[in-house]
């Protein structure tokens, strides 16, 4: 065995060296950067790296872990190009604090803020290179002040995120019998609701601001547990007592990443806009033709009050493809014939989400 330990010490040097001459190279991409007042974090570069990454590991080594690591060294070389600092929905470990630190990893600055216009302010100050924000669930639909805010925001969406959402019951207790009451966010209690009812049929059910907020509470009360992320068992000092107590297995949240323009092409990539109008027979439908006519597959669609006026709406569309893609720059253009307002909101690289639509999945 030590022969084997002395083999792995040699490699661990070598892959030490290595990340220091990919370090050297970040770091020198970073001053062309700065000089042409670029930004650090490249959503289509990091695809395309991942993507790479990942065909080269026909080893033994998992894919799985390939990512893990290469999100890790990614992240590590932004924070050697700039400070990045990105604002997300707090407060911490909550699960839009797991998605910032999935799509930007352990080594860049996380702050959370109290809501989300809190979060596009601070972008839209610049105090804060990016935002975090979810913006829908697989079982609730939209989050409404996410699309409110992007309506009449300079900000573009850069980036998505999926996270399935795994609800964890946390104590201070041992088990299961010492537990008469437990917090959560309301969407936390709904989503656990008949786990609930049958493990702790006798439990007080009380809402919190969210499901961080639950779990300290759980940490100052003897007989108290919390639902939430299990993320927030380590930083409040409770136990895990059961893992993945949602009612709906496929329950995910999708985040965006904010930052001031939207991400290069990729070859794979999602583009987002927001449009109104004229209200007359058939004007949602013409609106629609173009993505039809140019064959572009329409991923969402959302209607919002417009809030300029009662009864008038704007519509927010995800679809398939990137800005600079000859397809979606003829759709666009068609598109503007028919609307009397149309913003490009954002393009990033799309993700593919397991059991999702066909062509996402
Ligand atoms: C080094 C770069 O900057 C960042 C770091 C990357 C990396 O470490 O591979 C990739 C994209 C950027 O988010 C780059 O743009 O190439």
């Amino acid at each position: 065995m030590e022969g084997l330990r002395d083999g792995i010490d040699a490699v661990d040097a070598q892959i030490v060296r290595l990340l220091d001459e990919r370090a050297r190279l970040a770091h020198r991409i970073g001053e062309v950067k700065l000089a042409k007042g670029l930004p650090a974090y490249v959503p289509s570069r990091e695809r395309k790296v991942m993507e790479r990454v990942v065909e080269l590991g026909e080893g033994d080594f998992p894919k799985a872990g390939l990512e893990a690591v290469f999100r890790e060294i990614i992240s590590a070389s932004i924070s050697l190009e700039a400070p990045l600092k990105v604002a997300y929905l707090g407060p911490e470990s909550t699960f839009t604090h797991e998605a910032a630190r999935r799509a930007f990893g352990a080594s860049v600055e996380l702050e959370p803020e109290a809501t989300v216009a809190d979060v596009f302010a601070r972008v839209e100050r610049g105090e804060a290179n990016h935002g975090v924000v979810p913006v829908e669930n697989s079982m609730e639909g939209a989050v409404t002040h996410t699309l409110d805010e992007l309506m009449g925001s300079p900000l573009r969406i850069c980036g998505e995120i999926y996270l399935p959402i795994s609800q964890s019951l946390l104590s201070r207790e041992g088990s299961l019998e010492g537990i008469s009451k437990v917090y959560s966010h309301p969407m936390g209690l709904a989503q656990a609701g008949s786990w609930l009812r049958r493990e702790l049929p006798h439990a007080a059910l009380e809402e919190a601001e969210s499901t961080a907020e639950a779990a300290r509470l759980a940490s100052e009360e003897r007989g108290a547990a919390s639902v939430g992320s299990a993320l927030a068992a380590d930083h409040y000092g409770l136990r895990v007592l059961a893992t993945d107590i949602q009612d709906a297995r496929t329950n995910a949240t999708r985040f965006i990443v904010l930052g001031r323009t939207w991400a290069g092409p990729t070859g794979r990539d999602k583009t987002s806009v927001v449009f109104s109008f004229k209200n007359r027979p058939g004007g949602l439908r013409d609106a629609l033709s173009a993505f039809a006519e140019e064959g572009i597959d329409l991923r969402r669609i959302e209607s919002r009050p417009s809030r300029r006026r009662a009864w008038t709406y704007v519509f927010f569309a995800d679809f398939a493809g990137h800005p600079e893609d000859e397809g979606v720059r003829r759709a666009l253009a068609k598109l503007e014939e028919h609307t009397t307002y149309l913003t490009l909101i954002g393009a990033y690289p799309e993700v593919r989400t397991p059991g999702g639509p066909e062509g996402a999945s």
